[in-house]
């Protein structure tokens, strides 16, 4: 499943952050986007995910494909780790939470409520979601945010045997995740804005 994106422009609160941007996801690749804070990579992340709709363009292939991980581990707190996995797996109709519990080294936390573990263990728990959605295309927002170098070789190793399964994965992240991706810089999609001197021109 291929995701394509044409000519987006994108907004935060009114304001248009990125124009321009047409880049597609094929099954087996990995996209790392990378910008400075505050430059919309959340923004690009969120409406390709169809949590908020573009100011422009097209996003194709997004359609019941695609899983979303974003700042927030969306997990529920007074259920344990199997729980929540197996919640998960049930509304996207998966088969068993296992593998996910494996790939994430959760074996140990598996009867431990959500709400009791380590901001890490919240996120590697946070990740695994990804593994019981069956969706080929991940879209996942600074992925790594308090995982260990122990836990980031274990989430590049999940991302890896997901491309390897014919996946894909658009990641923005700050790090190095070794994985053998193209990089987006997205800096020179930034939104023109007008500038201040227009502003204040037509102000006074
Ligand atoms: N809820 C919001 N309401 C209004 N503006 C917002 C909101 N969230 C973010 N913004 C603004 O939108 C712009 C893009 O933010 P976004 O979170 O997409 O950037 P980012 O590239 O992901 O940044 P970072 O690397 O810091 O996570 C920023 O100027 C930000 O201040």
């Amino acid at each position: 499943m291929s995701l394509t994106i044409s000519d987006l422009c994108i907004a935060r609160g009114g304001v248009a952050v990125l124009e321009g941007l047409s880049f597609s996801l094929e099954p087996g690749q990995a996209l790392i986007l990378r910008g400075p804070n505050g430059i919309g990579k959340t923004t690009l992340l969120r409406t390709i995910a169809g949590l908020q709709p573009p100011v422009s363009g097209v996003v194709e292939g997004g359609d019941e494909t695609i899983a979303y991980a974003g700042h927030s581990d969306g997990i529920k707190p007074t259920l344990t780790v199997a729980e929540n996995l197996t919640f998960w797996a049930k509304v996207f109709g998966a088969e068993g939470i296992d593998a996910a519990i494996a790939a994430f080294d959760l074996e140990i936390l598996r009867d431990r409520p959500a709400g009791e573990l380590s901001a890490g263990q919240k996120r590697r728990l946070g990740l695994s979601r990804m593994l019981v959605t069956g969706r080929p295309i991940w879209v996942l927002d600074e992925p790594t945010v308090s995982l260990d170098v122990k836990s980031v070789a274990m989430f590049a190793d999940a991302v890896r045997a997901h491309l390897g399964q014919g996946g894909s994965a658009l990641i923005a992240t700050h790090i190095d995740l070794g994985l053998d991706s193209e990089v987006l810089e997205v800096g020179p999609y930034k939104a023109k804005l007008p500038a201040i001197d227009d502003f204040d021109g037509g102000f006074l």
